[in-house]
């Protein structure tokens, strides 16, 4: 178990949101904001969070330190480095915006894991989730060298750090539902995210 002060929370908000056509931060699921969801859910952990733009982003939020990707332009692998460099802590809990039913209690289901690791990540069969997953400062040389040489896949730089895969069942078990992970691109996901959130599903 690891200290919550010792992790910094940081959501990516630097995207291009091309498939919704609109700013995906701030499209409104059941009342509120899904960059307001995200950040709700990591103040229930975390005294420290940061939100990650990008380069001509005016994006901010109450009370969050807000910093630019240091290579714009390169997807999230971009906004975790930057996350990576500027936090205080040893380790940062990444989202993206745009997980508008993520849960602290599966964050921290995640957080148990990191003793001894670099990167612990939900994994179902073949299928990783890097954008909700524990980032140590260990990744920042192996990703920085990604981004030098123009290589944006995040799951690039996984064999040259201490890998953690955690059965996406395993942490259903632990914290309840796995709508955690819902990832909302486009119009159509957005109106089954609303759909969900007016049913109580979620
Ligand atoms: N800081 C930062 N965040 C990014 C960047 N690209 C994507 N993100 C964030 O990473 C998360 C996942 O992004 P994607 O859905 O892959 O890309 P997107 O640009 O938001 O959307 P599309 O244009 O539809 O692909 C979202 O929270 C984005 O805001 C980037 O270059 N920098």
């Amino acid at each position: 178990m690891i200290q919550m002060n010792s992790v910094t929370g940081v959501v990516l908000a630097g995207g291009k949101s091309g498939r919704m056509g609109t700013d995906k931060a701030v499209l409104n699921i059941g009342g509120r904001s899904m960059l307001d969801r995200v950040m709700h859910e990591l103040f229930r952990l975390f005294d420290q969070v940061l939100l990650v733009t990008g380069e001509a982003d005016q994006r901010g939020y109450p009370g969050v330190r807000v910093i630019r990707d240091i290579y714009p332009g390169c997807g999230p692998l971009g906004g975790i480095h930057a996350g990576l460099k500027a936090a205080g802590t040893p380790y940062i809990f990444v989202t993206g915006c745009d997980m508008p039913f993520v849960r602290a209690e599966l964050m921290a289901c995640l957080l148990d894991h990191a003793p001894g690791y670099d990167l612990v990540i939900p994994r179902k069969g073949e299928y990783v989730e890097p954008l909700f997953a524990v980032y140590g400062k260990g990744c920042i040389g192996p990703a920085e060298n990604m981004l030098r040489e123009k290589k944006y896949n995040i799951r690039g730089f996984f064999p040259e750090v201490r890998v953690k895969y955690i059965d996406r069942k395993e942490m259903e078990q632990c914290a309840g539902s796995d709508r955690c992970f819902i990832n909302v691109n486009t119009p159509e996901e957005l109106a089954e995210a609303r759909r969900m959130s007016e049913d109580g599903e979620v």
